[in-house]
């Protein structure tokens, strides 16, 4: 089996600017050698419209939300993009997935980690969501899709800035990191944005620069973050038993789980997670700078954090080792 494609999924709110984002972006590499599936919500998708002037290979899939309804959809379109990629003589280099503003990530990448033919031929690499820097407030308040949006996110994108002051971008800034600190934050202007947000950084996640504590109010007072850190080599198999009970019994509650874990290899096995769940860990070639020990990140909705503390410390003696605090975060 040749490398696995590479998808982007490609999210954020109504007219957030996905598909200005995308446009640019789409211009920036070889397009040719990229496929885009738009999720339209709606019988009269426009996105692909505005995208096939740079694009040659784009598919539309609009008879509904793809996260409520149209999984099938997406498997086939993926399985017919596999066919032709492998007719192709340079096959696609990456696939990106538009979504519908109404979407929650989660159920498109669990179509992808739950079809193990899919699961075996791509590869959820990263999930971007724009944010609309002049909407967030009311977002933030009343749309919980857009704080799973932000929560599952590898990378954010702050648009629309020139509508706002610097002041609000500066809060909404703050709430996205209070939300998710460890996505990267990137700003871009009518779409222009740093081509870089298609690379995922070696150094995710980062739990280092936690920020300060914010307060707003909203569907997102209810996310929290917590970190902890384990002062030995881990047993996989303990550890995972304790992550599949925890996801079983709370898995719409949690958000998003990222790690970086020592299992007693020579580099480090990086963990992510959405909600229920939990992508195909990755052992690392290295261990990224300034990280010495294994880590563990939740961000969580309706969901005791301190929970999850005592209940890895009823297991520590399983999974092999102590486990400490080391960040606790509301968001409220
Ligand atoms: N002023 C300003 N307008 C922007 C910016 N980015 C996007 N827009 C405009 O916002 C509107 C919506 O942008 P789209 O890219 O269609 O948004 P979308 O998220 O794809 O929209 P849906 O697919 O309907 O959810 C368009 O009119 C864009 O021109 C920006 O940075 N500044």
């Amino acid at each position: 089996m040749g490398q696995k494609i590479p998808i982007t999924i490609v999210t954020g709110c109504l007219g957030s600017g996905k598909t200005t984002v995308l446009n640019y972006l789409l211009q920036q590499i070889d397009n040719k050698r990229t496929a885009v599936i738009v999720n339209e919500f709606g019988k009269a998708g426009l996105d692909h419209h505005l995208l096939r002037e740079s694009q040659e290979k784009i598919s539309l899939i609009n008879s509904g939300c793809m996260c409520c309804n149209s999984r099938d959809d997406l498997e086939q379109e993926l399985k017919e993009l596999l066919f032709e990629h492998e007719q192709l003589e340079e096959g696609y280099e990456r696939i990106m997935i538009e979504t519908t503003g109404l979407a929650d990530p989660a159920p498109i990448v669990y179509t992808i980690l739950n079809n193990p033919m899919l699961q075996n031929h791509f590869d959820v690499e990263l999930v971007i969501t724009t944010v609309d820097t002049d909407n967030a407030q009311l977002q933030f308040e009343k749309s919980p899709e857009f704080v799973k949006q932000v929560s599952v996110s590898d990378h954010l994108i702050l648009t629309k800035s020139d509508l706002v002051t610097d002041d609000t971008k500066e809060m909404v800034m703050k709430q996205i990191k209070g939300i998710n600190p460890s996505a990267q934050i990137y700003t871009a202007l009518n779409g222009i944005v740093d081509p870089n947000v298609l690379q995922k950084s070696s150094a995710e996640p980062t739990v280092h620069s936690l920020p300060e504590r914010q307060y707003f109010k909203g569907v997102s007072s209810q996310v929290q973050s917590i970190s902890f850190s384990f002062s030995s080599v881990l047993d996989w198999t303990a550890f995972t038993l304790w992550l599949s009970l925890l996801l079983h019994t709370h898995g719409e509650n949690v958000l998003r789980v990222k790690g970086i874990l020592d299992v007693g290899e020579e580099a480090p096995t990086n963990l992510n997670g959405v909600q229920h769940i939990i992508h195909p860990p990755e052992h690392l070639d290295n261990w990224p700078e300034d990280v010495s020990q294994s880590f563990l990140v939740f961000i969580v909705r309706n969901l005791d954090p301190m929970a999850i503390l005592r209940s890895l410390e009823t297991f520590q003696r399983y999974i092999g080792s102590d486990v400490e605090l080391m960040e606790y975060q509301e968001s409220v």
